[in-house]
């Protein structure tokens, strides 16, 4: 395999050398023998960020590919007791030996295995799961494998299941009912985040939230996992429900399982979607902990599109409904001249811009409300 080194953040790695595997003068990353996505670089240096406020004894990357992810953590972030990287593709495990030489990085364990055989044989009390789509078949593991309230992240790029438009696969993968509807971007996170809390109860454990976002082509969630059949139940019990939104006039809100689902505003029936998760996709803590720090990282490549995230994420984090995406729902009141956005904010007061839609704002007023700053600003 013809290798080529690459910096990142502030690591040296050696990857594939993309013009080897080019087919009629395009690359995509997994044609190559060991996986590599430059584009995958904001999702590393935000987990770069995390890893170094949560100081884990025992970092364990389970789904390695070049190993850039466990390495940068290590030289960037924390120098754990334990680094511990997996891959069950032996090309890539020779690479990681290379690249976690390169950087000087002595005590790495390296396995080569299946991560579902590795996460029942250790524990850890941070592990990395950044599959190839979906996070779904290393779920349960990764949490069984969690030690002393243990961080797992996940990375997710199955959007399509996750945001309504392959509904079936969502049944299949995530056991939830999906629609396409106009605040998909967020209700797939809250999907995601359903499905695991469901699969942690299996394990009378449960998680919560630290820190999440959207970007790209994926979602990116850290989660705390915690232990116990009760702290399972109230889980389920609070944050476990569905979400409605009325195919005419646009109105959203989270429903009970059983709830009469005609729209409250308009009659029209509602869409239902869910279970999903209803909380908070933060821990505001640990977001302001993010938020004083990060200014120690400016060296990274994607820093201020990093310091633009967080800076809407900290606004949007106070406010507890989801966010209404102001293009679908003028779209729907038949608006046909969107007002900026600014002057939305400015007419509502209390809200802010949503990090994970252009169009989107986030409040917790009214429907009514927010309607009346869409029309009245026509
Ligand atoms: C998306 S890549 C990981 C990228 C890497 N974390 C990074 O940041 O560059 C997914 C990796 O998981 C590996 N993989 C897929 N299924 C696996 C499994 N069941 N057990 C262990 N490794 C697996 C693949 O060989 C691939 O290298």
């Amino acid at each position: 395999m013809k290798l080529k080194e690459v910096t990142e953040g502030k690591v040296r790695i050696f990857v594939p050398d993309p013009k080897e595997y080019m087919i009629e003068g395009k690359f995509d990353p997994s044609w190559a023998p060991v996986f590599y996505n430059p584009k995958m670089t904001f999702n590393r240096d935000l987990s770069v960020i995390v890893v170094s406020l949560l100081k884990p004894k025992i970092i364990l990357d389970a789904l390695s590919a070049t190993g850039i992810r466990g390495i940068r953590y290590y030289v960037e972030s924390w120098k754990s007791e334990q680094l511990i990287l997996n891959d069950k593709n032996s090309t890539a495990t020779s690479l990681i030996q290379i690249n976690v030489k390169n950087n000087g990085i002595e005590n790495a364990k390296i396995y080569n295995k299946d991560a579902n055989v590795l996460l029942y044989e250790i524990k850890s009390e941070y592990i990395d799961i950044d599959p190839f789509g979906s996070p779904v078949p290393f779920i349960l593991s990764s949490i069984n494998a969690t030690i002393r309230n243990g961080i797992v992240a996940f990375t997710a790029t199955d959007l399509s299941p996750l945001e309504g438009s392959s509904r079936t696969s969502c049944r299949r993968k995530y056991d939830a009912i999906n629609y396409k509807l106009s605040s998909s971007k967020e209700l797939g996170l809250r999907i995601l985040i359903g499905k695991i809390i469901r699969e942690a109860a299996m394990l009378e454990k449960t998680v919560y939230p630290l820190f999440s976002f959207y970007a790209d082509y994926y979602y990116r969630l850290f989660v705390r996992v915690e232990s116990g059949a009760r702290k399972a139940d109230e889980n389920i019990n609070k944050n476990l429900k569905y979400f409605g939104e009325c195919p005419r006039c646009g109105f959203q809100t989270f429903v009970d399982e059983n709830c009469k689902i005609k729209c409250p505003i308009c009659g029209e029936n509602f869409i239902i979607i869910g279970p999903l998760y209803i909380g908070p996709l933060h821990n505001m803590e640990f977001l302001k902990r993010m938020i004083d720090i990060y200014n120690n990282f400016n060296y990274l490549s994607s820093f201020n599109r990093i310091q633009k995230l967080l800076n809407v994420i900290e606004k949007e984090a106070k406010y507890k409904s989801v966010f209404y995406n102001i293009s679908k729902l003028a779209s729907k009141l038949k608006v046909s001249a969107i007002p900026p956005i600014d002057s939305i904010l400015e007419c509502l007061g209390d809200a802010s811009k949503s990090h994970f839609a252009p169009t989107g704002i986030r409040t917790d007023k009214g429907y009514e409300e927010i309607i009346r700053c869409v029309k009245n600003l026509r």
